[in-house]
């Protein structure tokens, strides 16, 4: 109860209705020149009067004479007018809700507003309560619309500028009915569109959270680097993340988000090089309506407004425009930027965490990519090693990603050899963990339809993949290079048709042609060598190519092919 309350009182005087009984009891009041508050009547019942608190012996009196007046059955003291009461209650229960609620009149003048909504709406009750809302906020409402309309609404975003500050929110609005159905007011919630978003982003965006218990790894190599990117995920300073495609920078990213204090808000990712400069632009800084054609009515927020608070994921950073370069150091140095279109700066509170597998040392000496913005965004760099100079990490990854693949595509765990496992080790994997993860899914997914062993299916998987690209050298074996971006699932060639390999022989072009048998026999030879590097027995050989193993052995002694390996399992 505050002051100016605990100066007034209440007086009911219960009644039986008679007429002109109102009028003796404001008889009464004119007679002691004592001034009304305020009345309410309730018919058939009675009335309460506020009044300035006389003292106490007046009060006293004046019970007393309206206690003689004729029909009055019963007068006593009370706290509140009904109204008040009722009012009381209803500010209580707004205020009890976790969402903003405003309510206007059939005038469009603000009658209710809750705490939730004057902190939403940067306004205080004592100032807004009473004043049309639209001249209030100077812009126009969807809430004054309902009083026009009589149509409600449901989550529209509103934003404009008030004085130094964004309001921006979410809003929901339903028309207020009297009995016969008329139009007396309106009433809408409101919610603050940052705290949407932390839900968004909380029950949807974040459901994978990523951690770095998702890394996996067991070289010592790799260690060093999650320590490192443990370490600096606590701090808020920019971090580079370099590293081959494929390698886990996004990855890192997130675990780097997951380990910060900013782990609860949102974390927003881009691939820079995914979108046209121009666009990249608006995309990152939003724009203003009318900033371009085609501009969305009342512009749009850009990923640094969306990151606020948490972390701004730049992938493939080495591909942004100069342009974009510069605006993106602005952010960088000052810490607000302005909309495309736009006239005033927004502050942001964004950690940049950028990602390249260019060498952007290069790309300055070119003139491609900005000095400053380099020393900008390389404050922490860190350099994820590819998967070739780690190889003792892939069986573990293998069996991570085979047991994710296989609950993805609902299949039993499957698993590989001993001797698979050494050739995926031995492979030079120039897309990395993304690669060696689609060449298991692939695997699986043949096992499925061709009924194929595992390692049956690795061969294939790997033989398939590998048809356009330059032959690799690896730990002195020729391994064909691969790239499974350019080749999509292929069903498996008959078994001869497997070997992508390339007999070459000298032909001797000065001088005349040898003889067919000759260069037959050079070809056959070839064959068996590279047959038998793979599957050194006569048995396993003869399989291959579809002869007998005493054939492969008989031609082995012909070409002088030493027999490493006897078939002792023939
Ligand atoms: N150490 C790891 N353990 C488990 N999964 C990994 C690991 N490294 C990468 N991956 C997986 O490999 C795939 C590629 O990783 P990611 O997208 O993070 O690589 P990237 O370096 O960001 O690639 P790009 O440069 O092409 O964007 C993802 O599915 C990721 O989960």
């Amino acid at each position: 109860m505050n002051n100016v309350q605990q100066q007034e009182c209440v007086i009911q005087i219960d009644f039986v209705d008679r007429i002109g009984l109102g009028y003796e009891v404001f008889e009464v009041l004119k007679k002691h020149g004592i001034n009304l508050l305020g009345m309410e009547a309730t018919p058939n019942k009675g009335i309460m009067i506020k009044l300035s608190t006389p003292p106490e012996k007046i009060t006293q009196m004046l019970m007393n004479e309206f206690r003689a007046i004729q029909g009055v059955t019963f007068v006593s003291l009370r706290n509140h007018l009904l109204y008040e009461k009722r009012e009381h209650e209803l500010k209580t229960i707004l205020n009890s809700v976790n969402e903003g609620v405003i309510a206007v009149d059939v005038k469009g003048c603000i009658t209710h507003i809750n705490d939730v909504a004057t902190q939403i709406m940067h306004c205080t009750r004592e100032t807004v309560v009473g004043h049309d809302i639209g001249d209030y906020f100077q812009v126009r409402m969807p809430i004054q619309e309902i009083i026009r309309t009589g149509k409600p609404y449901h989550l529209k975003e509103v934003r404009f500028k008030r004085e130094n500050s964004v309001i921006h929110y979410l809003t929901s609005g339903v028309p207020v009915l009297d009995e016969k159905g008329r139009i007396i007011g309106a009433v809408a919630t409101v919610h603050d569109f940052k705290q949407v978003e932390a839900l968004i982003n909380k029950v949807g965006g974040q459901r994978r959270l990523t951690t770095f218990d998702d890394i996996i790894y067991q070289s010592r190599k790799m260690r060093r680097v999650v320590e490192t990117a443990k370490t600096v995920a606590k701090g808020n300073s920019t971090i580079l993340l370099r590293g081959e495609s494929g390698t886990g920078k996004e990855l890192f990213a997130r675990a780097i988000h997951m380990e910060s204090s900013r782990s609860q808000e949102p974390f927003i990712a881009i691939n820079c090089s995914a979108l046209p400069n121009t666009l990249l632009e608006s995309e990152l800084f939003g724009y203003e309506e009318g900033a371009f054609t085609g501009a969305a009515k009342g512009g749009r927020k850009g990923l640094f407004e969306q990151a606020n608070g948490g972390t701004l994921f730049l992938d493939e950073i080495g591909e942004i425009s100069l342009q974009v370069q510069v605006s993106l150091l602005r952010v960088l140095q000052e810490g607000t930027f302005r909309r495309v279109g736009g006239s005033y700066e927004i502050p942001v509170d964004v950690r940049i965490i950028a990602a390249t597998h260019r060498n952007l040392e290069h790309l300055i000496q070119r003139g491609d990519f900005r000095e400053d913005l380099y020393y900008r965004l390389n404050v922490i760099p860190i350099c994820i090693p590819s998967l070739r100079e780690r190889s003792e990490d892939i069986p573990l990854i293998v069996q991570h990603l085979v047991s994710k693949i296989c609950t993805k595509l609902k299949r039993p765990e499957v698993c590989l050899t001993q001797e698979s496992m050494q050739l995926l080790m031995e492979m030079p994997w120039p897309g990395n963990v993304r690669q060696l993860e689609n060449v298991l899914e692939r695997i699986i997914n043949v096992m499925d339809i061709q009924a194929m062993n595992t390692d049956d299916a690795l061969e294939w998987a790997l033989l398939t993949a590998n048809q356009s690209v330059e032959e690799q050298p690896v730990k002195g074996k020729t391994v064909l290079g691969w790239n499974l971006k350019e080749h999509a699932l292929e069903k498996p060639q008959v078994k001869r048709e497997k070997y992508n390999v390339h007999i070459k022989i000298p032909i001797p072009l000065s001088k005349k042609w040898p003889p067919l048998k000759l260069m037959v026999n050079e070809v056959e030879k070839q064959i068996l060598l590279e047959v038998l590097e793979k599957y050194p027995t006569s048995r396993k050989a003869g399989k291959v190519l579809s002869v007998s193993s005493t054939t492969i052995l008989n031609k082995m002694k012909g070409y002088g092919i030493e027999i490493k390996c006897d078939d002792e399992d023939k």
